[in-house]
């Protein structure tokens, strides 16, 4: 046992790593298989540092011949079993066993505790496993004791590396450091002993380990992973001791096999044989990698846990694709790539700049790099997940030769061309899958339209809207539904509101009662989206809240119409004098609507104006832009009425009854039909999702247009007297006073409730109060 050393070196846990290792041991019980995963992925990695290390360093290759992952099930007679996990890989010393089992220097560590720590259902914290990664602690899911012995890799700087144990009890929160008392056994690794829980000795059965393994870790590496097995076999008398001796490491394996085959032959010869126990190091995973194989043979079982080994998420991918290519520089190659069924919480807060961690470059195989530097995925396709391996490129490259190589420039075109065939695909082949993508990605559509210029068609191709018609309705449906002589996209967005308010907008009224389909768009990204595509198959969007509104069936309109729309502007023609001089300060022009059906007007914004959507995003959050454009298009407004509204009508008729300018001047009745027009029009911004200047003034006028409608007195003051607050008192209530919570009096039967209940009688035996009570 690594146990006995003099020189041991005492160290509490960083407070995270013991609140993590507190969530492991008391919640995640249902989900202990996940230890072996977790081990594995961890000597995988350290492997594969140490491969890349030797591409500059080759030093470090000293101390151990060959790279890979055993792992041995050890019952004991008396005593608990244990489970050893050995890596030839990177190692580290006795610093780095201090720091990196000691402490958490993940990102996003102190929320997913908190998450882990409220979720109190095991069901929710075993997800949590998935979008985190418990590393080396999922080890105190089986383990009463963990030793982790370590030495590093020979390097210039560390020429002769020792041995050195991290030792840590699942429930001390402390741990120590010390030299192995063994010395220095595993010339260059990781070897990890768990001291199996009592009840955690399942583990040590041979098939319960095969089958773990199979199911998670057989894709973790491509680094040979053995099992120590044991078999009852008979042998011949002779021989039988020379195969009790293979018990070694599989240090040269391929002997161990030959030799048992010699030893089977040689049985069939001599009469006289006994049974042994057989040692042997079996190959878990001795096929191919599933990149390599054709795609026919591969099953959705083994896609899946490739990829959730691989990236270590837990839940199944959304989708694959699996393909071979030629880059055309001559580098020919394997690729899957992965579309995962959730985006990283982060994708969202960590801005444009974020790159892609997912993607696996091999050459040959060897892990190289999941970085392609310059070249990286744009912001959109981040997410995705890829492993690709190139055949022909030199094996020894080092990362930096390779980020000049044509081939690694081409990558970042080639898996974009892949993952929007894949996308399409699912989109033409399988609505449902579709339908779960875009529950997903439909943001990340938008934005990859508006970000990436290259494939802005083919990501608007994928994207669907809700319509005043219908849900999820894609631009080329859109446009198989538009009406003859119909020129325009038409479109309505207000970020954040629902699709039921956008379609009640009165920018939809009239479109929508003649049969013509509105987008609406309430997505944050939708407005910027239908803003850079400008137009879909040449057919120009248009905000049905902007000038410039047609419908296209105009020339269709026969002659009496044309007459009748200007019969319509001529006989407005003093209301709509009247309205420009009254509205001057908030609008630019008033027009005869084409786009009203019941409400009686609405402010429009022009081509070139902020609609209301904008110009309230523009006055939020202190933008810097505010100034003279600002001013200049907040002013690019439009009022429009609605001559067949009765309000309209009436206000034309009393506009037309003001005196002429000879005439003598009634001003009171002026001012109030000044007050009612900007009332109305005040109204309008409101009804349009502007704001109004003062609000508080609005209501104002608001208030006096009520009281003479109702014939109070407009100037008879509202008494404003108040009682004053007591005097000042800063004692503070004392804590034995029991605070009354609020919600008690719904808990509780009301004591006023029991006395209505009961009846009161006079002195003739009558209840004093009969309304309460039938009369029979
Ligand atoms: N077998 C090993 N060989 C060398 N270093 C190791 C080994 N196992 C763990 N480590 C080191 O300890 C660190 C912490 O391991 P841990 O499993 O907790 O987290 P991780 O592997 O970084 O993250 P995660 O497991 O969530 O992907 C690793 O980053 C690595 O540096």
């Amino acid at each position: 046992s690594p146990d006995a050393s003099a020189d041991k070196q005492k160290h509490d846990y960083q407070s995270d790593v013991a609140r993590l290792r507190k969530i492991v041991i008391n919640s995640l019980y249902s989900h202990k298989d996940v230890f072996l995963r977790e081990l594995v992925s961890n000597a995988n990695d350290a492997l594969e540092k140490l491969r890349l290390t030797a591409l500059t360093e080759k030093e470090v290759l000293g101390g151990a011949e060959n790279l890979n992952i055993t792992i041995k099930a050890v019952k004991e007679e008396d005593g608990p079993g244990r489970i050893i996990i050995t890596d030839t890989g990177i190692g580290m010393t006795p610093e780095e066993l201090t720091k990196n089992l000691g402490t958490l220097a993940k990102s996003g560590t102190t929320e997913f505790l908190q998450k882990a720590e409220t979720s109190a259902d095991t069901a929710g914290a075993g997800n949590l496993i998935g979008a985190f990664g418990l590393g080396f602690y999922s080890s105190f899911l089986v383990a009463d004791h963990v030793y982790v012995s370590s030495v590093a890799a020979k390097s210039l700087k560390n020429p002769e590396p020792t041995q050195y144990v991290f030792s840590s009890s699942a429930d001390e929160s402390s741990f120590e450091v010390y030299p192995d008392p063994r010395g220095n056994t595993l010339g260059r690794g990781t070897e990890i002993t768990l001291v199996l829980k009592d009840d955690a000795l399942e583990y040590l059965e041979t098939l319960r380990l095969t089958d773990l393994i199979n199911k998670h870790s057989s894709f973790s590496s491509s680094f040979p992973i053995y099992l120590f097995t044991q078999r009852l076999e008979t042998v011949p008398v002779e021989e039988a001791e020379v195969v009790e001796t293979l018990a070694a490491k599989p240090e040269s394996d391929d002997e161990d096999e030959v030799v048992i085959e010699e030893a089977a032959e040689e049985k069939e010869k001599t009469a006289e044989t006994k049974t042994v126990m057989i040692d042997e190091w079996v190959q878990m995973n001795a096929q191919a990698p599933i990149w390599t194989r054709d795609p026919k043979t591969v099953t959705d079982e083994e896609y899946e846990a490739f990829y959730s080994a691989t990236w270590k998420d837990y839940e199944k991918p959304l989708a694959w694709h699996h393909f071979t290519g030629d880059s055309g520089s001559g580098v020919s190659f394997r690729a899957i790539i992965y579309i995962p069924s959730r985006l990283d919480e982060s994708y969202w807060r960590e801005g444009l700049e974020g790159s892609n961690k997912d993607l696996r470059l091999m050459v040959k195989r060897t892990f190289i790099t999941n970085s392609l530097g310059e070249d990286s995925l744009p912001k959109w396709a981040s997410w995705v997940k890829v492993v690709i391996d190139a055949d022909d490129l030199p094996l020894n490259v080092s990362r930096e030769t390779l980020q000049s190589n044509k081939f690694l420039k081409q990558l970042r075109s080639i898996i974009v061309r892949r993952l929007l065939q894949t996308l399409a695909r699912i989109q033409d082949e399988d609505k449902d899958k579709f339908e779960e993508l875009s529950k997903v990605y439909a943001n990340v559509f938008r934005l990859g339209a508006v970000e990436d210029v290259k494939s802005r068609d083919k990501l608007a191709t994928l994207v669907r809207f809700p319509t005043t018609q219908r849900n999820n309705t894609s631009l080329d449906e859109y446009l198989e539904n538009k009406k003859q002589g119909q020129k325009q996209i038409f479109y309505l967005a207000d970020m954040g509101k629902s699709e039921s308010d956008l379609a009640k907008s009165v920018f939809v009224e009239k479109l929508h009662a003649r049969g013509y389909e509105v987008l609406l768009l309430g997505q944050p990204l939708d407005e910027v989206f239908v803003q850079n595509l400008k137009k879909w198959k040449k057919v120009p969007f248009q905000d049905v809240a902007k000038a410039g509104l047609k419908f296209g069936d105009e020339e269709l309109d026969p002659k009496e119409e044309k007459e009748q729309q200007k019969q319509l502007t001529e006989e407005y023609k003093p209301l709509m004098d009247w309205l420009r001089k009254e509205s001057n300060e908030i609008v630019r022009d008033v027009v005869i609507s084409n786009r009203l059906v019941t409400s009686s007007c609405a402010i429009v914004a022009d081509a070139h104006g902020y609609t209301a959507n904008i110009e309230k995003m523009m006055s939020a959050n202190n933008n810097p832009n505010k100034g003279l454009m600002h001013e200049f298009a907040k002013k690019q407004k439009i009022l429009e009425i609605n001559p067949r509204s009765p309000l309209i009508e009436g206000l034309l008729k009393r506009v037309k009854q003001l005196p002429d300018e000879d005439e003598e001047r009634d001003l009171d009745a002026e001012d109030e039909l000044k007050e009612v027009t900007s009332v109305l029009i005040d109204g309008a911004l409101v009804r349009s999702g502007f704001g109004v200047n003062d609000s508080n003034e609005f209501f104002t006028r608001v208030d006096r247009i009520l009281r003479r409608s109702l014939g109070v007195s407009e100037t008879a003051p509202t008494d404003t007297t108040v009682k004053p607050a007591p005097p000042v008192d800063p004692k503070l209530p004392t804590e034995e006073e029991p605070e009354e919570d609020p919600m008690m009096q719904f808990m509780q039967p009301k004591q006023e409730q029991a006395h209505w209940e009961v009846e009161e009688i006079d002195e003739e035996g009558n209840p004093v109060n009969p309304t309460h009570h039938d009369e029979l």
